[in-house]
């Protein structure tokens, strides 16, 4: 007989997402548990952590410098002839997070406010009572448990099993997902305040190789590309460091990763099942940052956890969903629609757009007002030129 356990909700997941879940609703006096199949929460990582400064004071989460490794005050961008568009900022913009640090004092904070945390837990199945979902079968530290709860979030990340089990549709196409590999290495001469983000139809199909600085000379050095390409991002990464006489024997982790990048998930509540983070695919399809999107995401489902305990009426969670699409759904259709189109950008587009924008509107691009760099942009003799090019930024306008 194995051992069972009750609680109001458990969290399955501690990475990004589901330790925010479990915080928000401990903190309310509700009785939840995290748990995660890993032994360590954070490790390893699959991740190169650079992330917004705004999302601290948000999701209050204090800015301890034992997981900031780096501040960062901007980016450059680099085409695929080598112009390059830089974009800097007099105060910090984002850090290159420690996640073995940051995931784990996550479900500490979790913790402090209430919840129970077991790592080395690993759920199995869903248990079903009457056709209702009643908790969860997991392995804790290999011995099987039933953990009973009002409510389950899967917050399990890209290979999410639980919302499958709980009978979500979770399909996705293999389009819709980028393949990443990653070095944290020791490497040198980049300007260790930017990140740095090259493009090119050669060096990142869809995607984009980056350079994201944890030190003076250590960075995680990575690339992403569209899961369904012939080659592996291996192959891109390698290929990169080779082209630009990197050399690439003090490599200190090779992280290896799925990224969904799109098509993110209609049905996000089921009955008494919430899905989360990266296993509702609730990541930028530009960039395929899935951090703050899991927060924001944390954050909204556990507001509607908190009122449907409170009402004991589990028709509310069902607001995770509708609340969710209204404000980061919506605006995420928005982006992929974008990404949709620059995947369609030739090496030549990259070179002209990133060109023309060098030096005369970083500005613009730094605040985000977009629509004015796409007009800008379509003032330019070399996109007059091309009836191609115009049609493609005005599908972005
Ligand atoms: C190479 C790479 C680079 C990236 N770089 C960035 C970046 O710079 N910035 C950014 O914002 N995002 C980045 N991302 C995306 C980011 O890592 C994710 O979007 C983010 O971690 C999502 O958080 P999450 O909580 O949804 O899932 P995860 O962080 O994946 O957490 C899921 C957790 O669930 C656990 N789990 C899974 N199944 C079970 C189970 N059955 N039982 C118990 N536990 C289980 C896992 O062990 C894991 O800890 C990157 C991704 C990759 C692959």
């Amino acid at each position: 007989m194995s051992e069972i356990m009750k609680y109001d909700v458990v969290v399955v997941g501690a990475g990004i997402a589901g330790p925010i879940v479990a915080r928000n609703v401990a903190k309310e006096g509700h009785s939840v548990l995290l748990i995660d199949k890993k032994p360590a929460i954070g490790a390893p990582k699959q991740c190169a952590e650079g992330i917004n400064i705004g999302v601290f004071e948000k999701h209050n989460i204090p800015y301890d410098k034992r997981f900031i490794n780096r501040e960062i005050y901007g980016a450059r961008l680099y085409s695929p002839s080598g112009y390059t568009l830089e974009m800097r900022y007099s105060r910090v913009s984002g850090v290159i997070l420690e996640r073995k640090v940051f995931d784990k004092m996550l479900a500490f904070y979790a913790a402090r406010a209430g919840a129970d945390v077991l790592p080395r837990t690993e759920a199995t199945d869903v248990i079903r009572e009457d056709g209702k979902i009643i908790g969860i079968k997991a392995k804790k530290e290999g011995e099987p448990i039933e953990i009973r709860a009002d409510i389950l979030v899967a917050a399990d990340g890209v290979e999410s099993t639980i919302a499958r089990k709980a009978g979500i549709n979770t399909y996705a196409p293999p389009h819709e997902f980028d393949s990443a590999y990653e070095y944290e290495m020791l490497i040198e001469g980049f300007d260790p305040d930017l990140i740095h983000l090259w493009f090119g139809n050669n060096v990142a199909p869809r995607g984009y190789v980056w350079v994201f600085p944890k030190d003076e000379d250590r960075a995680n050095v990575g690339v992403g590309i569209n899961s369904d390409n012939p080659m592996t991002a291996k192959y891109y990464l390698d290929k990169w460091l080779k082209e630009n006489n990197i050399p690439f024997k003090k490599i200190l982790e090779v992280n290896v990763g799925v990224i969904p990048v799109g098509g993110f998930l209609k049905e996000l509540v089921k009955n008494n099942v919430l899905v989360v983070g990266d296993a509702a695919r609730q990541v930028n399809p530009m960039h395929g940052g899935g951090m703050a999107e899991a927060m924001e995401a944390g954050a909204i489902a556990s507001k509607w956890i908190v009122e449907a305990l409170k009402e004991e009426n589990f028709e509310l969670l069902k607001n995770y969903t509708t609340e969710w699409w209204e404000k980061d759904g919506k605006r995420l259709e928005r982006v992929l629609r974008v990404r949709k189109v620059v995947e369609h950008l030739t090496d030549e587009d990259l070179d002209v757009f990133i060109q023309t924008l060098s030096g005369i509107d970083a500005e613009k691009i730094a605040g985000g007002r977009y629509s004015e760099v796409i007009k800008t942009l379509l003032k330019h003799p070399k996109v007059l030129m091309s009836p191609r090019r115009i049609a493609l930024l005005k599908e972005l306008l």
